[in-house]
């Protein structure tokens, strides 16, 4: 069919096959996202729809204090071995912590309080000063939960989607980075019914409905608890994610009211784009093409 084929009229006497209105437009020759940033624009759509608020996690290097010890995380645990975690020697970036914190958390550490027997450890500021990459996006938590209580608590519901770092041996689902999603909710006596509640409502929008959760242990969370789904496609379940109820000896350092709870989950953003994506290997995801 041509212009002057309209214009003369001469198209009445041909014949014309059907518009095929279900075929395929000619494929766009143009850029994409990742399918790790694809997932993360689809997870933070969640979390923003859920009412919660970013958190800024610009700053893959941290210190030991906030990635650990306001964690209430043992100076000697295993996870602040340099075979799990990679210290930075350069920059030596000086860390300046609020003194009459750094003082509750060095005596809850050593002595307890707060109702909590503490670890009973010498516990040194040269440890806490250490720096490292983070090893978990739950660092920018603490920081966010401390100036929540610095500046007067209120209700508040945040969340994290960005790189973390951890010193492990390498395989086919596991790299030295990862995303780590984390949710985190601070209320006035919120519970474990509250943290199950929420995660079926995160997880149903993204198409998860059964879950199971099972006892679990973090230094930071009590109680805790790993997050299982029925995955119909994979026919099995499948652990997606790690929560909790962070503890006192976290909270009541930093200042927050005593019947104010926080609870807490996190998950990767690697596992649920390698199976949407049906991937085998993690290295299939960076650094490789994908047909989308
Ligand atoms: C060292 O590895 C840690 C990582 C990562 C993880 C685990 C725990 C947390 C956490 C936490 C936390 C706990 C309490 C308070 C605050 C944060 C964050 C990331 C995933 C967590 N996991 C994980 O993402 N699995 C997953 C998640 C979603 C998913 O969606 C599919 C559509 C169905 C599928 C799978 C579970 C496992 O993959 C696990 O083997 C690997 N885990």
């Amino acid at each position: 069919l041509t212009v002057e084929m309209v214009a003369s009229g001469s198209w009445r006497e041909e014949k014309f096959k059907p518009y095929n209105l279900d075929a395929l437009g000619a494929p766009l020759n143009c850029g994409h996202l990742h399918p790790l940033l694809r997932l993360r624009a689809e997870f933070r759509q969640i979390f923003l729809e859920m009412g919660f608020t970013e958190m800024p996690t610009n700053n893959y290097i941290e210190n030991s204090f906030w990635n650990f010890d306001a964690l209430f995380q043992p100076q000697q645990h295993p996870a602040r071995d340099a075979h799990d975690t990679f210290f930075i020697s350069n920059p030596q970036i000086s860390s300046h912590f609020p003194p009459e914190y750094l003082q509750k958390v060095k005596q809850v550490h050593s002595k307890g309080g707060y109702g909590s027997q503490g670890y009973g450890c010498d516990w040194k500021i040269e440890e806490a000063q250490k720096n490292l990459l983070r090893t978990h996006t739950t660092a920018v938590s603490a920081r966010m939960l401390y100036l929540l209580a610095k500046e007067g608590f209120k209700p508040s519901k945040y969340f994290s989607i960005d790189r973390v770092f951890r010193n492990e041996t390498l395989d086919a689902t596991h790299l030295a980075e990862f995303h780590q999603v984390e949710g985190v909710i601070a209320d006035y006596s919120l519970t474990l019914g509250d943290l199950i509640g929420t995660l079926y409502e995160f997880f149903n929008k993204l198409g998860i409905t059964k879950l199971q959760f099972k006892p679990a242990y973090n230094p930071y969370t009590e109680p805790s608890m790993e997050v299982f789904c029925y995955h119909a496609g994979l026919g099995k379940w499948i652990e997606v994610g790690n929560s909790g109820i962070f503890r006192p000896e976290m909270l009541l350092p930093m200042g927050l009211p005593e019947d104010v709870n926080v609870i807490a989950w996190g998950l990767s953003l690697e596992r649920p784009t390698m199976i949407k994506y049906g991937l085998n290997n993690i290295r299939d995801l960076v650094g490789a093409k994908i047909d989308l």
